[in-house]
């Protein structure tokens, strides 16, 4: 599989440049690359009777246009070319222009009275730097009221590639094809609805240029997932011994569901803290885990939970907290707490209100994973909710920056995995999951995986896409059940091993 990054349009630039000048390859040839890989594209999702329409700017963006063009026209009949700016054309769009006129492929500088079946964007693309104006705005408000099709080329011709605002007025496109890596801007704010269909196509450009960059941002693929061995002479603490904190009397389930996924995910052994008012249905429903039960008060906790904790805690290697607890002073006290030990720790759901209150212990040197969906990562930050949604990669980037032993598993229809300014995005929207328990079902399926795997970073990147494979489902999404997804997880295991 191509591997996939996501840049800002100053990285995605830089990339181009040094492809350029680093490696020597030359524009036209990326260009072409370009081309060919849009062309075939342009194909799959057209008919060749169909009138095609394509919008060449001044920039290379306008370039790749005119060399589509060339591509296409023995096979489109009916093709045209708009170039509004002849004069101001780039160096590689001259030498295209001169190839489109040799091959005598009609043109002219304004959008003809006819309308077409396809209208291909080549007006801007990664270089659009201001607001858009005058005759292109004209156009481009003229081919978003068609019903055509439209097929834009890197970009939707005034989407900022960086943050995804729409500058002056934008192309509304039913596809997109972004050329040798996403922007970023077509996954954030008002550029997530105008590329339509996004693909992404390789132009010949080195990985090398992609991995060597700081503050990379990669779409998770089964490639970046190493699952950790399974030794067939291991001994059960092999595995990590778990201790899972949670359950308040009208929250049993949070608990169980969390501690049934990281049993079926592989946890070697496995406890859970509860409040006594709990442990009996907890019992009855299930004998695989050890139960520490807790007195409570008035169905949480009962402040004896402090000291319970500090007499147990080093018969564990990893400690999660959160699933089904609420936000009180015990809940702060016991994240403080595991927090201070040398465990890995993994926080959820209220743990992580409670783990704002002493936020500068996420500084320790063990790891520790934290699981929040955006309102959770807002309490846990004190970062307003739609500055979050607005640009969740640079606020869980700058998060793992500043905790560098935490690993960030920022939930929403899209996850982003953050660690030391590295940020995956795990792209795989699926409606079944937006159930209560699904996080919970995450967060068992991470702490068995802590268990199992060396490295911290892997270890997130595993169980989040095992959650999501596993939620892969033959049925109605209405009708998702936690055990559902919980009883995929081995057919998931089986075939990622395989
Ligand atoms: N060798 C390369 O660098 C490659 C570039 N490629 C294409 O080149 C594009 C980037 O090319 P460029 O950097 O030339 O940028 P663009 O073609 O996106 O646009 C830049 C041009 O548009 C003008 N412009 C910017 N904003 C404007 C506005 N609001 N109103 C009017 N004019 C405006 C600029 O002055 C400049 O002339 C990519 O998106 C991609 O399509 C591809 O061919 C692959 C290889
Ligand atoms: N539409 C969706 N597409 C993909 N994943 C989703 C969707 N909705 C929710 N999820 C996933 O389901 C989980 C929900 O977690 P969370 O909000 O903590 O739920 P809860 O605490 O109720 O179990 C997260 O892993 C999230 O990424
Ligand atoms: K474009």
């Amino acid at each position: 599989m191509y591997p996939a990054y996501i840049h800002t349009q100053t990285t995605a630039r830089n990339i181009d440049h040094a492809a350029i000048k680093t490696y020597q390859i030359p524009s036209l040839i990326l260009m072409e690359h370009a081309a060919l890989k849009s062309a075939e594209i342009i194909e799959q999702i057209t008919n060749t009777n169909q009138s095609i329409c394509i919008l060449c700017g001044p920039g290379n963006n306008g370039a790749d246009g005119l060399a589509i063009a060339r591509l296409l026209q023995p096979k489109y009949p009916n093709l045209y070319v708009v170039v509004p700016e002849i004069k101001k054309m780039s160096e590689d769009e001259k030498i295209q222009f001169q190839m489109v006129q040799n091959l005598k492929i009609p043109f002219c500088k304004n959008l003809p009275n006819v309308t077409y079946d396809i209208y291909i964007d080549c007006l801007f693309g990664n270089g659009l730097s201001r607001d858009i104006t005058g005759f292109y705005k004209t156009m481009i408000q003229n081919v978003n009221t068609s019903q055509s099709t439209i097929i834009s080329i890197d970009m939707p011709s005034g989407i900022d590639s960086t943050m995804g605002n729409v500058l002056g007025c934008a192309i509304h496109a039913d596809y997109t094809i972004s050329l040798d890596c996403y922007k970023q801007g077509q996954w954030l704010n008002e550029g997530k609805n105008h590329c339509g269909k996004l693909y992404l196509v390789d132009i010949g450009i080195p990985q090398i240029l992609h991995q060597k960059c700081m503050d990379k941002i990669k779409i998770l693929n089964e490639e970046d997932i190493h699952l950790p061995n399974r030794p067939l002479n291991a001994h059960k603490s092999t595995f990590g011994k778990a201790l899972m904190i949670g359950g308040s009397q009208n929250m049993h389930g949070a608990i169980h569901m969390a501690s049934l996924s990281a049993y079926k995910s592989g946890i070697g052994t496995l406890t859970l803290m509860v409040p006594e008012c709990i442990s009996n249905v907890l019992a009855i429903k299930s004998d695989f885990y050890m139960l520490l039960q807790c007195a409570d008060r008035n169905g949480i906790f009962s402040s004896k939970a402090i000291d319970l904790l500090k007499q147990n805690i080093n018969n564990y290697s990893i400690i999660s907290i959160g699933n089904g607890m609420q936000k009180n002073n015990i809940t702060i006290a016991l994240v403080e707490q595991a927090l201070k030990s040398d465990k890995k720790i993994v926080l959820d759901a209220d743990a992580l209100w409670a783990a704002q209150k002493n936020i500068e212990l996420l500084k320790r040197s063990e790891t520790t994973i934290l699981t929040p969906h955006i309102k959770e990562m807002s309490d846990l930050t004190g970062i307003h909710v739609s500055t979050i949604l607005s640009n969740p990669f640079e606020v869980a980037r700058d998060f793992s920056k500043e905790y560098p032993s935490c690993v960030l598993i920022l939930k929403s229809s899209q996850t982003y995995i953050a660690h030391q300014g590295s940020v995956y995005v795990l792209d795989a929207q699926n409606a079944g999951l937006a159930k209560g328990g699904s996080g919970d079902i995450l967060c068992g399926i991470v702490v068995a995986m802590l268990g199992q795997c060396k490295d911290s970073l892997q270890a997130a990147l595993c169980a989040t896409y095992i959650h999501s494979q596993s939620a892969k489902l033959d049925i109605d999404s209405a009708s998702f059940m936690p055990e559902d997804i919980i009883n995929n997880i081995p057919n998931t295991l089986k075939r990622l091993r395989s």
